[in-house]
């Protein structure tokens, strides 16, 4: 899990982007409950988890638990830059079937992911693996989501399915929704803290994006009753876009979150 501010801009002569910066470094980027992240045992639910090798169940919707074990690893963690704007670090660690290293970059403009996963069987596999990031928002009742146009719909929460024509996803109740090939970059439109989180991929044909409110049921765990704070937009490879790792092979996956402010809307 991570827990990511950008740095603010500090230096008089910044260039004008890094200035406009300034405007959202006194807000959240990712949500997390900072009393406890491990909301139920190996549940963690904030920051930016990993669900892998595989996501929900698995492809074939028989493999537990939820979201694969690299949730409850363990990592160990190399720092290989740390300077006052630029935070780098590896993390490595060993699942059945595939080991994993993920990179982490952060600075004063940008979250950077890179996730790879190279195979230890010795015959292929199928493997998933999707960035379950938590988006801090002002009101996730007035957000939407841009960059899906013609993404192939599937809300697991309503049974809705089908091409998607506008580019525009709102998150109602019951929004638990994955989007095959959408356009991208997917965009994150809050208008309550009049900003724009921005998500660019690469090796990422799947989203998911995700709250847990729902319109027929009330929780009462702290995801639940949280969720006004944050959008799930969640970004990987799963589901019909399963990836195929033959046997010793390696795949990569990489996922930049950007945050703008945007005064319309
Ligand atoms: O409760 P968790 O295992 O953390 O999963 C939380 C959510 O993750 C994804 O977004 C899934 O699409 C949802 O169906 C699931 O409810």
């Amino acid at each position: 899990m991570l827990a990511w501010q950008p740095v603010p801009a500090i230096s008089a002569g910044a260039p004008a982007a890094s200035s406009s910066q300034l405007a959202w470094t006194d807000r959240p980027v990712l949500w997390f409950d900072p009393t406890d992240p491990q909301e139920l045992p190996g549940v963690i639910r904030g920051g930016i988890p990993v669900c892998a090798p595989w996501f929900g169940h698995g492809p074939a919707d028989d493999r537990n638990p939820q979201h694969g074990a690299m949730r409850l690893i363990d990592f160990t963690r190399e720092i290989l830059a740390d300077s006052a704007n630029r935070l780098r670090v590896r993390y490595r660690g060993s699942l059945p079937g595939v080991d994993v290293v993920q990179m982490v970059e952060m600075t004063d403009s940008a979250l950077r992911l890179g996730l790879t996963l190279t195979s230890t069987l010795g015959h292929p596999q199928q493997v998933e693996a999707v960035w379950h990031s938590y988006l801090r928002v002002g009101d996730a009742s007035r957000t939407t989501v841009r960059g899906v146009a013609g993404a192939d719909l599937h809300n697991y929460a309503t049974g809705q399915r089908g091409p998607l024509a506008d580019d525009i996803l709102p998150v109602r109740p019951d929004t638990d929704t994955v989007l095959q090939d959408p356009a991208g970059p997917l965009v994150l439109v809050d208008p309550a803290w009049r900003r724009r989180i921005t998500l660019r991929t690469a090796g990422c044909p799947t989203a998911v994006v995700w709250n847990p409110l729902l319109s027929q049921d009330t929780r009462s765990d702290l995801t639940g009753t949280a969720w006004r704070d944050f959008v799930c937009v969640e970004t990987g490879a799963a589901k019909e876009h399963a990836i195929e790792l033959p046997a010793g092979r390696s795949t990569t996956l990489q996922l930049e979150i950007g945050v703008h402010p945007d005064p319309r809307s």
